[in-house]
């Protein structure tokens, strides 16, 4: 995360307004990027390793209970097995994920179990804003937050409002978000776009933007609830926004991939997009998250069969 957070700036549809997105050739990368093979051997073990402490671990269903959110936050506290750790000889190293994502109403149970397996310093991050659809009035999404961070949460993972979007009223986008920005405090502050729903690139490219201008410490593609979610197309969009925006204004805002990203070599094909388009230091956790409910089962697996040779069987890593 940015050490003092991104303070935002003006209004000013200058970042956006004359934005033409070179649909062919955008495409054609981000059709180059799913189609690649990734780095292996040791290699392979780091990205994972690194892609395990980049992943915002997430639980986000209806029937969240304080004991699923307490696994999952054990999960978050080791996410690799001590022996695997020890057979890669990094067992030295403190390996968590980057945080724990879960509804405003498990804030406190996420923080409580945190605490009680020793690794308080783990964030919880809580979606809020009347996530996922963001459909109800500005003073209770404003509220929600606030109920969040006052139970602990100290990153917090907005949705815009897709209705001003999809009109174009994006200075009523910008002004929601600037309040919720203030509504945070000095918890971090991600925007969900939501781009399966934004209609064109053209409006994930400005949605980047507005965003970036309000106060965005993240900006993150989708709720995982969208029929589409985190794709390389829309992902090449926001990454030329967060480099846009990092040219006018010296600000570097991170960026969080979010929904149907499940296996351990979809996630360092990530990670490699990362390192190509903005460069190493947006490959740590600071400035790249995954929202991700199930990665880490198969970067687990794969981290297995690179210490021992072979699978784990479902009694020594029960899947789920
Ligand atoms: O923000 C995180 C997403 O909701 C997780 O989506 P997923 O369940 O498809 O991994």
């Amino acid at each position: 995360m940015a050490e003092h957070g991104n303070l935002g700036c003006e209004y000013d549809e200058s970042f956006f307004k004359d934005v033409r997105i070179n649909l062919p050739a955008v495409k054609r990368r981000a059709a180059e990027l799913g189609s690649r093979r990734t780095v292996k051997k040791h290699w392979q073990a780091d990205w994972q390793l690194r892609a395990v402490t980049c992943i915002d671990l997430t639980t986000l269903a209806g029937d969240d209970t304080p004991s699923n959110v307490s696994r999952l936050c054990f999960k978050a506290a080791h996410p690799v097995s001590t022996d695997v750790l020890k057979m890669l000889q990094v067992d030295h190293k403190e390996i968590t994920t980057g945080a724990v994502c879960v509804y405003p109403n498990q804030v406190t149970a996420a923080k409580e179990s945190l605490k009680m397996v020793g690794k308080p310093s783990i964030p919880v991050a809580s979606v809020a804003t009347g996530f996922p659809c963001g459909q109800t009035a500005l003073a209770p999404r404003l509220e929600e937050i606030k109920y969040a961070v006052n139970d602990g949460a100290t990153e917090i993972d907005i949705v815009i409002n897709r209705t001003y979007a999809l009109a174009g009223n994006w200075k009523g986008v910008y002004d929601e978000v600037r309040q919720m920005k203030q509504a945070c405090g000095s918890a971090h502050m991600k925007t969900i776009l939501a781009t399966g729903e934004l209609g064109s690139l053209n409006n994930v490219y400005k949605a980047s933007m507005v965003c970036m201008m309000a106060g965005a410490d993240f900006i993150k593609t989708s709720t995982g609830k969208e029929g589409v979610n985190a794709t390389f197309v829309v992902a090449l969009v926001m990454i030329r926004a967060i480099r846009d925006f990092l040219q006018r204004t010296g600000i570097r805002v991170g960026f969080k991939p979010a929904g149907g990203i499940r296996t351990a070599k979809d996630a360092c094909v990530w990670l490699s997009m990362m390192k190509e388009e903005l460069g190493d230091e947006y490959t740590n956790p600071r400035l790249f998250r995954i929202g991700a409910s199930t990665l880490l089962g198969d970067l687990e697996r794969q981290l297995y069969h690179f210490a021992t040779g072979v699978y784990p069987s479902v009694v020594e890593m029960p899947l789920g």
